[in-house]
C-alpha cells in the first residue's frame, strides 16, 4: 500500500495501441464493484494545465529536451493536484502512462539522455522524505509495433507520436523492456498480442496476486 489510508498507485504502460485504456477502464469497473474508491487519470494530462500541455505535446513540433520538460511539467501539476490527494483519500489511482513512458519514448524512442531524465524524475517526484513517488504496480502491455499499428489504424487518425515509423516504436518497446528488467517486481509484462479476454484474464490474475482485487 502506498499510504496509511490504503491508497494504491497503478500505472498502465505500452506502445500506442497496446490496449492500456481498454483494460484500465475494465479494472476501474471491477474495483468499484468491490467498493473501492477509484481515481482514473492519464499522462500527460489529468489537470486543466496538464491537459493543455498534452495538446502541445501531441500537436506541436519540438525537440526531445522540450518533450521531456513538457511531460515532467505536466507530471508535476498532476502529482500535486490529483495523484497525491487521491492517494491521501485512500483511492486506487489508475493512471494511463507515467514516468516509464518518458524513459521509453523520450529515452528509448528519441534517444534522449537518461541521466537528464533521472534528474527531472528526482526533482518532480521527490516525496519530501528523501524518496521518490513511484507506482506500486505497473502493467506493461507488450505488443510488437505492427500489431499495435493495425489496431490503431482501425481506431483513429494518428497524433504526432502515432505517426512515427515502426522503428521508433521498436526503440520505445526496447525502452520498456529495459525498465521492466530494472524493476521486475514493480513492472509486470503482459502478452498483449493475445485476444482481449485472455489479456484481461492476465490483468485479473496479477491484480488478485498483488492484493489489488479481492
Ligand atoms: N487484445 C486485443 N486484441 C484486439 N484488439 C484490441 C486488444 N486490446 C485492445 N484492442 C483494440 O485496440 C484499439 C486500441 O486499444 P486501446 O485504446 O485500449 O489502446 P491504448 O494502448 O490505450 O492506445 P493509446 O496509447 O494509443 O491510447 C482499440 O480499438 C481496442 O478495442
Ligand atoms: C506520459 C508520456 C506520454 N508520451 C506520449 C506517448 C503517447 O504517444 C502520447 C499520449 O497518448 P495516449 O493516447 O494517451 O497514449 O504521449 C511521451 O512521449 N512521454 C511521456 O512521458
Amino acid at each position: 500500500m502506498t499510504t496509511s489510508t490504503g491508497g494504491l498507485f497503478l500505472t498502465f504502460e505500452g506502445i500506442d495501441g497496446a490496449g492500456k485504456s481498454t483494460h484500465l477502464t475494465a479494472l476501474a469497473q471491477a474495483l468499484r464493484a468491490q467498493g473501492r474508491a477509484v481515481q482514473v487519470t492519464r499522462e500527460p494530462g489529468g489537470t486543466p494545465l496538464a491537459e493543455r500541455l498534452r495538446a502541445c505535446l501531441l500537436e506541436e513540433p519540438m525537440d526531445a529536451l522540450t518533450e521531456a520538460l513538457v511531460v515532467f511539467a505536466a507530471r508535476r501539476d498532476h502529482l500535486r493536484c490529483v495523484i497525491e490527494p487521491a492517494l491521501a483519500r485512500g483511492c486506487v489511482v489508475l493512471c494511463d502512462r507515467f514516468t516509464d513512458a518518458t524513459f521509453a519514448y523520450q529515452g528509448g524512442g528519441r534517444g534522449f539522455d537518461p541521466v537528464i531524465l533521472r534528474t527531472l524524475e528526482h526533482w518532480v517526484q521527490a516525496d519530501g522524505a528523501g524518496g521518490l513517488r513511484e507506482p506500486d504496480l505497473t502493467l506493461w502491455f507488450d505488443v510488437p509495433p505492427a500489431v499495435a499499428a493495425a489496431r490503431l489504424a482501425a481506431a483513429r487518425a494518428p497524433d504526432r507520436f502515432e505517426a512515427e515509423p515502426q522503428v521508433f516504436f521498436e526503440r520505445v518497446r526496447a525502452g520498456y523492456a529495459a525498465r521492466a528488467a530494472a524493476a521486475p517486481r514493480r513492472i509486470v509484462r503482459l502478452d498483449a498480442t493475445q485476444p482481449l479476454e485472455a489479456v484481461w484474464a492476465e490483468v485479473l490474475a496479477v491484480c488478485r496476486a498483488r492484493g489489488v482485487l479481492a
